[in-house]
This record gives C-alpha cells, sequence and structure tokens, in this order.
C-alpha cells in the first residue's frame, strides 16, 4: 500500500465555547475522533453542513490546530513533535493552501511579485535570483501576465486575485494543495475558469489535493474519494463515483438534495436542526435526525463497518432503507 502523505489518526479538536467561564468550562467539540489519510496524487474532497468542522479540519491538517487528541502525521513525521519553527517548515514546504476569498486572504500592501516571493523567502529557497525567476515561473504557470507583477491585489479582479493565491500556494512546489471553498467567493463567470486552472495544475504537476466545499455536484466531480462530516465526526468515506450508494443515511441525504448528479435522488427530507456542537447527541451525533435511527444509536458511535467505510448501526442498503422512493 502506499505510504499516505498525511494522516490523522483519532483527532480531536475543543474549543471553548462562547461565554464559557472558570466555573462553566463547556467546549465546543469541533472535531471527535476523526481518522484520515490523503495520498500522493489523489483528491479528497470533504463536504458537510456549515459547522461540521471542515475547516478546522483544513487547519489540523496545516498544523494551524493542535488536537487534543490524536496524531497528525506528513511524510510518516508526526508534526506536533517537532519545534514550532520545524513544523512550520515542514508543513509549509509539502501543502500549498488556497483560501476562498482572496481579497482577504492576500497582503493588499504588497504587490504580486512580493506575495509570491514570500514562501520562498521565508524558506530560504535557492538564492534571491532563483527566486525570481521562480516568481516568473509561476505567474506563466496560473496563467498571470508579467505586467501584473508590480500590480497590488486591490488593482486586480478577484479571479485574477485567486490566480495569485495559487502560484503563492505552488511556491515551494508543495505535494499537496489544500482549497478551501476555493471559488465560492468569486463572480459566478470566473469560477469555472478558476477551477479549471485548479484541475489543469493538478495534472500537470501530479498534485495530491483536499477540496472543501459546499457545492457537492463540483465535489464529486473533481474528487476521487468523499469524506462526509457531521457535527465533528467523519461519518462516511467513498469514491466519488459512489456517493448515490452511501450507506450511512446522512450521506444519502446530504447529496439527495444536490442538483445535476448522475444519478438523480428524491430529497430526502431531514426533521429538526444540528444539535449544538457544545452538547452533541451521545452515540451517532446524526441519531436525533435520523430516520433509520434505533435506540443503539444512543449507546455508542458505530465503529467503521466491516463491509465499507461508514459508521452506522443500520446504513441504507436496499431502496427500502431510504424515506422517500428512488426516481427510477
Ligand atoms: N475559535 C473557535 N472558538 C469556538 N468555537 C469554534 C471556533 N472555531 C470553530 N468553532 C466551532 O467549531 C465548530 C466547527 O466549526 P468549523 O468552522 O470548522 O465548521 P465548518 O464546517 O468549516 O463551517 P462552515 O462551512 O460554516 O465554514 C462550529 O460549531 C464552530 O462554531
Amino acid at each position: 500500500m502506499t505510504e499516505p502523505l498525511t494522516e490523522l489518526t483519532g483527532v480531536s479538536v475543543e474549543f471553548r465555547a462562547p461565554g464559557s467561564s472558570l466555573l462553566n468550562r463547556d467546549r465546543v467539540h469541533a472535531l471527535t475522533d476523526v481518522d484520515l489519510t490523503v495520498t500522493a496524487g489523489e483528491t479528497l474532497g470533504v463536504v458537510g453542513e456549515s459547522g461540521c468542522g471542515k475547516s478546522t479540519l483544513v487547519k489540523v491538517l496545516v498544523g494551524l490546530q493542535r488536537p487534543v487528541r490524536g496524531t497528525v502525521r506528513l511524510d510518516g513525521e508526526d508534526i506536533w513533535a517537532l519545534s514550532a519553527a520545524r513544523r512550520r517548515r515542514h508543513v509549509g514546504s509539502r501543502i500549498g493552501m488556497v483560501f476562498q476569498d482572496p481579497a482577504t486572504s492576500l497582503n493588499r500592501r504588497l504587490p504580486v511579485e512580493q506575495i509570491i516571493v514570500d514562501p520562498l523567502d521565508v524558506q530560504r529557497w535557492r538564492s534571491p535570483r532563483d527566486r525570481q525567476a521562480r516568481v516568473t515561473e509561476l505567474m506563466d504557470l496560473v496563467g498571470l501576465p508579467s505586467s501584473a507583477r508590480d500590480a497590488l491585489p486591490s488593482q486586480m479582479s478577484g479571479g485574477q486575485r485567486q490566480r495569485v493565491a495559487i502560484a503563492r500556494a505552488l511556491a515551494l512546489e508543495p505535494a499537496l494543495l489544500i482549497a478551501d471553498e476555493p471559488t465560492s467567493a468569486l463572480d459566478v463567470s470566473v469560477r469555472a475558469q478558476i477551477l479549471n486552472l485548479l484541475l489543469d495544475l493538478r495534472a500537470r504537476l501530479g498534485l495530491a489535493m483536499v477540496f472543501v466545499s459546499h457545492d457537492l455536484q463540483t465535489v464529486r466531480r473533481v474528487s476521487d474519494r468523499i469524506v462526509t462530516m457531521y457535527l465533528g465526526r467523519v461519518v462516511e468515506e467513498l469514491p466519488a463515483g459512489s456517493i448515490h450508494e452511501g450507506r450511512h443515511p446522512y450521506t444519502r441525504a446530504l447529496f439527495s438534495a444536490a442538483p445535476g448528479l448522475l444519478h438523480p435522488m428524491r430529497p430526502i427530507p431531514l426533521s429538526g436542526p444540528v444539535p449544538s456542537a457544545v452538547r452533541p447527541p451521545s452515540g451517532c451525533p446524526f441519531r436525533t435526525r435520523c430516520w433509520r435511527a434505533a435506540d443503539d444509536c444512543a449507546a455508542e458511535m458505530p465503529p467503521y463497518a466491516a463491509d465499507g467505510r461508514y459508521r452506522c448501526f443500520h446504513p441504507v442498503t436496499t431502496p427500502s432503507d431510504l424515506p422517500v422512493q428512488e426516481l427510477a
């Protein structure tokens, strides 16, 4: 088996809940017992409703958030066993990050050239002359004209700014690119261009990608594997081409609402709100909204099943397990 590029084992992240005090030590359970691997060259899609822990997961992957439990390995190395300086260097040289909104993720006082050269300067990559040549190469790679070198982000369009962010993320030739909602802050007219650029770069550079998005149709299109998250837990992991066969009821419900899928499903209505991450339900966190839930779901979080990467005691195995009829 290929050695994973990055591997999370039993990772949990908790935050102090808003309004908590010494007497009331409430915690937000942002991630609970997450196992995840990304191998070289593959694209992993991460989906789930707002607040399920996607951004926290990204912060854990890039070493910006320390888990309260569990390990985070990059190239087999436990990144939290490294000094802060070594962790930054190791993660910085292996993982590039593209954020949702280039208007806020780029330093607006710096010209494009400075923004792109910054990671190279920080890691003292080769000589200053080589760094300048690398900036030229990167701008070319992402389709920025050389005349943009001295421009400030505010003088550019959203799409051009995102190209700058992608160039910067690729500066150190990372093995993994993490894209957190990379097109959702952009005009609809340029979204496809930026997505196609990412896919083209992924193929040309042999990158692995973690692709986080609310846009389920796009996630399905770009990913090899998809993980479904619910209230801080990974509840299922499956090949992107099989999301219509998800075993976990939440995966089915989530994708049943997505338009334009190859296998259209009838929307599965879910009852009630997402519970609080401060007091998540015992056992399976989805049980309070799940039509398949039974008493055993409250007792413990189901382990991964024997016949697939899902955590559910009452999976969807036949059409009659769905609350609505499947479309023919
Ligand atoms: N710094 C923090 N302090 C307290 N709670 C936090 C903090 N950061 C995130 N949370 C909480 O942790 C949970 C997971 O948040 P996270 O931002 O990772 O979710 P998300 O899936 O990325 O949401 P969205 O899709 O809306 O960005 C949420 O309940 C959120 O309110």
